[in-house]
């Protein structure tokens, strides 16, 4: 007898185990690890995944797997050995992490059909009664007519069939007409030869196909022989020829053209770069390298010459690339030099497109994948490199279950396949340059812009000045002067404001004073109702001063300022600029980011204003000027990165300027223009920027060198929420040992979202043996709260958002 073991689809955590299923007798040969199934289960019928296939189990009463769903795995056993991995290391599911490596199109109830894809001269007596004459049938068939899912499987793998998921897309088309010679060549010239000379297209389409045996698009077809489907007709009804109906992906890049480039001669610094990363490739050992280079240094050649050499040796890549600067653009560079071998995973495509991208890396079509976060799941079984872009962005970091870091995941990755990791960044995160210090990972540096061009001007601006100069506008006398210029040299200017609108600190407009907590160096979060400013690390708070605690001014009051009353004023200002304002309600739809930044591009507006989604990727030849109109608003988040984060946006802003023929220059406006982080921003040092800012980590116990856990506690009722994270954190300070420090509870910073309230604790600690039991303790306590009475409590073991 065969067993399956299964993981449930019922993500609790009394179900988060494996559960025995015999396998009835028609499944025994199709059945594999990795594929899904549907079982019984309670009342019900659910999905699971296979994990295991053994021939005993310790229970003696078991019920059978009730229908198999997939005749390939979805999931190979490295991704297996991956989700458990995940799911231990994140606190998560089994299922809820298997199901994150999925394309969605794979987690939804999708109704199923059998195609057929070729007319194959014999189908199986089996296949042919099933069919019988239908080129499509819902996949419930085989089992209503008994035929043996082994024979299914063996015709899907020969390509004779294809199980296709009915997924609702309006813009797919799915089919696309070939045509073949359904005759031998002997019979074929026999037909040309006979066929009377008037039938002048009849005898061309034949003479065509002596020539070029095989199938070809309909569509092609006729243009070529510039004729009608009305001169085909007659040969297909002959059955001289034959119509085949291919499956065409739904592919959102096939209309594009993409300029075939080749390699470039690698530069002396490029050359020194990719030698080591070349080495690790060649001698088929894992390594972490990070890739340290200035921005416009050229980093993407060095990925794409590494990819080459990986392609050249038989195998695969995977390209990651944070969300915001998957353009077009960067997709052109992949494309352009790999053309069909890659596959483009964004959140932009749609289910189905993403599903057809994801299939074309499980049935071995692409070797090259380029994508966001979740494309480090792609399932490629012969991985010869991971190459990650812009490291530092924090997008890498999934803030929903598993939370996962993709850089973990690819790490690990890379240990089972034995293949380089690459960390590209011109601003790599205080993290990864702590590691290539203590030579865990590789450092490797691209010091310098390509042709040794020069690095953008920048310019500090005081904003107190501006007010004591009697400016009140948003707006420097400075950078306003020289957006006037631009405007009549028909230049361009692109403007950046962080964050969309809100801001929570605190801060004096006379002296650029902060209030900040007096334990945790981050900034107190204004809380509006109570009037009083809290710390969320910690559980401190004070009253909203009415007069700067340093200079004694009363222009002390909370900090914000929205896109689109900067926008309003600046129209009031440059009434003939056309501005295009970019931020997440502009950019909704689906397309619009594209297309603003197309119309920028075009030159069809002076202004570009932004949020961080404009700070990445951009290379507009036209812009010579960039302003940041508040570095203070990332300066002063409620986070310990916010001083790395304000540095890395900073230096990733000024690279848009100057890229080409003309010089750039940059503006960067604060109230803290001092502060070291914008300071070592505009002189381009990251060196002085990254030694500084671990002085601070270390002083105040932050990582790289203390690690962080974060546990937010949310439900309904106020009292209840901080109820249980008082307690929550009594019991975490009992159970954890003496070196780790618990801070809180203390409100979150969104105190409250969807009308619930949270609260947070924090854990700092250098090594916790006993962190993952204390946790699983926790979740012990608390699982009947968590279960019937609306409570949740997350755990976040590598914190990005302290919100
Ligand atoms: N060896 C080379 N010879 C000539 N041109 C090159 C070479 N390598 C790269 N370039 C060109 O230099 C420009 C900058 O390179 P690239 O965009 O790869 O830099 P980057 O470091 O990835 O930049 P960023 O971090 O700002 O995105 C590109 O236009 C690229 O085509
Ligand atoms: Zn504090
Ligand atoms: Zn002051």
């Amino acid at each position: 007898m065969k067993i399956a073991r299964v993981i449930v689809d019922v993500p609790t955590s009394q179900t988060n185990r494996l559960f025995d299923y015999t396998i009835p007798d028609k499944y025994q040969d199709v059945l594999t690890v990795g594929m899904r199934v549907i079982v019984p289960f309670g009342p019900r019928k659910i999905m699971g995944f296979v994990l295991d296939i053994t021939s005993e189990s310790k229970l003696n009463k078991l019920k059978n797997v009730q229908d198999v769903l997939d005749l390939t795995p979805v999931l190979t056993k490295e991704l297996l050995d991956v989700g458990k991995w995940l799911a231990e290391s994140t606190l998560c599911f089994y299922v809820s992490a298997f199901q994150a490596m999925l394309p969605q199109v794979l987690k939804a109830k999708y109704d199923k059909e059998l195609w057929l894809l070729a007319e194959v001269e014999e189908l199986s007596p089996q296949l042919e009664s099933l069919f019988a004459g239908r080129g499509v049938i819902p996949y419930e068939e085989i089992q209503e007519h008994n035929v043996s899912y082994s024979a299914i499987q063996k015709a899907v793998k020969e390509g004779i069939l294809e199980i296709h998921y009915q997924v609702n897309s309006k813009e797919t088309k799915k089919t696309e007409t070939y045509i073949t010679n359904a005759l031998e060549e002997m019979e074929l010239e026999e037909k040309y030869a006979t066929m009377p000379p008037q039938a002048k297209k009849q005898r061309q389409i034949i003479a065509f196909f002596l020539e070029h045996p095989g199938e070809i698009k309909q569509k092609e077809l006729l243009h070529r022989l510039s004729t009608t489907r009305a001169s085909l007709k007659p040969l297909l009804d002959k059955g001289v020829l034959q119509t085949i109906q291919r499956e065409v992906y739904r592919d959102p890049y096939q209309d594009r053209e993409y300029q075939p480039t080749t390699p470039f001669p690698l530069t002396e610094e490029q050359a020194a770069a990719i030698d080591p990363i070349h080495t690790s490739i060649s001698n088929h050992t894992h390594e972490t390298f990070l890739l340290h280079g200035v921005t416009g240094s050229g980093k993407t050649e060095v990925y794409l010459q590494s990819i080459q050499h990986v392609l050249d040796k038989g195998q695969e890549a995977i390209v990651l690339v944070p969300e915001i600067a998957l353009t077009p653009q960067m997709v052109e560079r992949f494309k352009g030099r790999f053309g069909s071998r890659v596959a483009v995973l964004h959140s932009a495509l749609s289910k189905g497109e993403k599903f057809d991208e994801w299939r074309k890396v499980q049935r071995k079509e692409v070797q090259v994948v380029v994508g966001a976060r979740s494309a480090i799941f792609a399932p490629f079984e012969n991985l010869g490199i991971v190459i990650i872009d812009e490291e530092h962005e924090s997008s890498y970091k999934q803030e929903d279950y598993p939370r996962y870091h993709a850089r973990d995941v690819a790490i690990y990755r890379a240990k089972h396949h034995t293949c380089p990791v690459v960390l590209g960044s011109a601003t790599p995160t205080l993290e990864s340059y702590a590691r290539a210090q203590k030579g865990v990972y590789t450092l490797l540096s691209l010091p310098k812009r390509m042709n040794n061009a020069s690095m953008p001007q920048v310019e500090r601006i005081d904003m107190r000045e501006e007010l004591h100069a009697g400016n009140r506008s948003m707006f420097s006398r400075d950078l306003f002067e020289k957006m006037e210029d631009r405007l009549q040299k028909g230049e361009q200017t692109v403007l950046f404001l962080n964050r969309r609108g809100y801001s929570t600190f605190v801060m004096c407009r006379d002296c650029g004073h902060v209030m900040e907590c007096p334990h945790c160096d981050i900034a107190l979060t204004y809380h509006r109702k109570s009037e009083r400013l809290k710390c969320h690390y910690c559980s401190y708070e004070e009253a909203m001063p009415t007069e700067c605690p340093s200079c004694e001014s009363d222009s002390i009051r909370y900090f914000g300022t929205g896109t689109q009353k900067i926008e309003e004023s600046l129209q009031q200002l440059l009434p003939e600029a056309r501005i295009i304002r970019m931020d997440v309600d502009t950019t909704r739809r689906k397309g619009s980011h594209e297309r603003l930044l197309t119309k920028f591009g075009n030159q069809e507006a002076d202004i570009l204003l932004g949020t961080q989604m404009i700070a990445k990727g951009l290379d507009f030849a036209n812009v010579t000027l960039v302003g940041v109109l508040a570095a203070d608003a990332m300066l002063h988040l409620p986070d310990f990165r916010s001083a790395e984060k304000t540095f890395q946006l900073l230096t990733q802003v000024s690279g848009r300027a100057g890229r080409h023929t003309l010089p750039g220059e940059v503006v960067i406006q604060s109230y803290t223009p001092e502060h070291y982080s914008i300071d070592l921003a505009s002189q381009y040092d990251y060196e002085a920027f990254f030694l500084k800012e671990m002085k601070v980590r270390k002083m105040f116990q932050y990582p790289p060198y203390y690690f962080l856990t974060l546990i937010t506690v949310s439900h309904g009722n106020h009292l209840y929420t901080m109820d249980v994270t008082q307690k929550m954190t009594q019991f975490l300070k009992e159970q954890l040992s003496e070196q780790s420090v618990v801070l809180g509870p203390s409100p979150s910073p969104l105190a409250r979202i969807k009308d619930r309230y949270r609260y947070q604790t924090m854990i700092k600690y250098k090594n916790e043996p006993g962190l993952h039991k204390a946790m699983n303790r926790l979740f012990q306590l608390y699982e009947d709260q968590i279960n019937q009475n609306d409570l949740q409590i997350s755990v976040d073991f590598q914190p990005y958002q302290m919100m």
